[in-house]
């Protein structure tokens, strides 16, 4: 490591952490090869949202030092567990629920977990609404059948760079589930502790809706990062929504942030812009609970879904895969800041 360099680092803050990257740990390499700076800066998620300003940052702070001509930069990420991780092997687990079925749940469950995984995280999905079961069918997967290793581990399903395990691909197709609370409540244990999820950044949960039994068991056993709420914005949405909201208050999970979908629909032949829900409607859930985005009412979120394609994968150019996997990475910067804030003042450099 070059003193030098590491001092001019030194005077660059992360734009989310309001600390400076080697303070943070975050500066892996610091070489000057003749005039040149070879910098390799470890983020803290592969999804950073911020990664194009940490780049003009370190770059116009080390031009600033005599006989540096040149910057070259390399990312890596490293995502920093939980304090007290919920899993072993598992950074973090963050539920995604919602006050109403419908809203779209599962659809940016199955989205924000393709999106972290193509930016390069490893990540699980586990599709706890067991009454309703969608994931599967989502990633295209619906006909898999979970197997098990040779621990007698069930063996996650792969789609689209997620590790995933539904109820849909242990029940035979079709057929209803009638499982009272005990049931369900070991069926949700043995989701997340008998299958071999393997080493994973984060695992998304995806809750039925409402605020009932699998949502209660789960709070109450494994400590989860935070929830996400998705919500659509009428007013009988945001009811529910709240309610879902004080039930993570009072099981002491932290609310990351609130989707909302179907926020908006921009018809394809005038261009016109429909509010047709009342966008921005969730603001009325209080300020105390950053939006996490907007997500356009769009017919290839649906279609993309029935094709077992998530959009930011099938249509990443499109408002809603923009939407979504801006979504998805400012997640990835909440859970990091949360993740920060439980950590000591001074890191070792990594
Ligand atoms: N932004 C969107 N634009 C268009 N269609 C959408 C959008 N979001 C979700 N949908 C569609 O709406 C339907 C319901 O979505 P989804 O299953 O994700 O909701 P949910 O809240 O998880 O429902 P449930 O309560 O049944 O679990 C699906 O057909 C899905 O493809």
């Amino acid at each position: 490591m070059n003193d030098a360099l590491l001092r001019a680092l030194s005077t660059v803050n992360d734009p989310e952490l309001h600390r400076d990257l080697v303070s943070l740990g975050m500066i892996e390499r610091a070489e000057l090869s003749g005039d040149v700076a070879q910098v390799k800066v470890n983020l803290t998620t592969p999804a950073c949202p911020l990664k194009g300003q940490i780049e003009l940052d370190v770059r116009s702070a080390l031009l600033q030092l005599p006989g540096v001509r040149d910057v070259q930069i390399e990312f890596g990420a490293m995502v920093r567990a939980a304090a007290q991780p919920a899993l072993p092997g598992v950074k973090h687990v963050v539920l995604v629920g919602s006050g109403k079925g419908g809203v779209g749940k599962s659809s940016v469950a199955v989205n924000l977990a393709a999106s972290l995984a193509h930016d390069g995280a490893r990540v699980g999905l586990l599709d706890a609404d067991v009454y309703g079961p969608s994931v599967a069918h989502m990633l295209g997967q619906g006909q898999a059948r979970v197997t098990a290793d040779e621990n007698r581990k069930m063996r996650p399903i792969e789609a689209h760079g997620v590790r995933f395990i539904s109820m849909a691909n242990l029940s035979p197709a079709g057929q209803a589930l009638v499982w009272r609370g005990p049931m369900l409540h070991s069926a949700i244990q043995q989701f997340l502790k008998d299958a071999a999820w393997g080493d994973l950044d984060y695992l998304i949960v995806d809750l039925p809706p409402g605020t009932g039994d699998v949502q209660l068991s789960l709070t109450q056993t494994i400590q989860v990062t935070g929830a996400v709420i998705v919500t659509t914005p009428q007013d009988v949405a945001l009811i529910d929504a709240a309610r879902a909201i004080d039930m993570f208050r009072k099981a002491s999970v932290p609310v990351l942030g609130v989707v909302e979908n179907m926020s908006y629909f921009v018809a394809p032949d005038t261009g016109h812009t429909y509010d047709i829900f009342g966008r921005g409607g969730s603001r009325k859930l209080g300020e105390q609970y950053p939006l996490l985005g907007e997500i356009p009412l769009d017919t290839e979120v649906r279609q993309d879904a029935d094709l077992g394609a998530p959009t930011v994968l099938a249509h990443p150019d499109s408002a809603a895969a923009q939407s979504l996997r801006a979504v998805a990475r400012t997640l990835a910067g909440q859970i990091s800041v949360r993740t920060l804030s439980e950590l000591p003042e001074q890191l070792p450099v990594v």
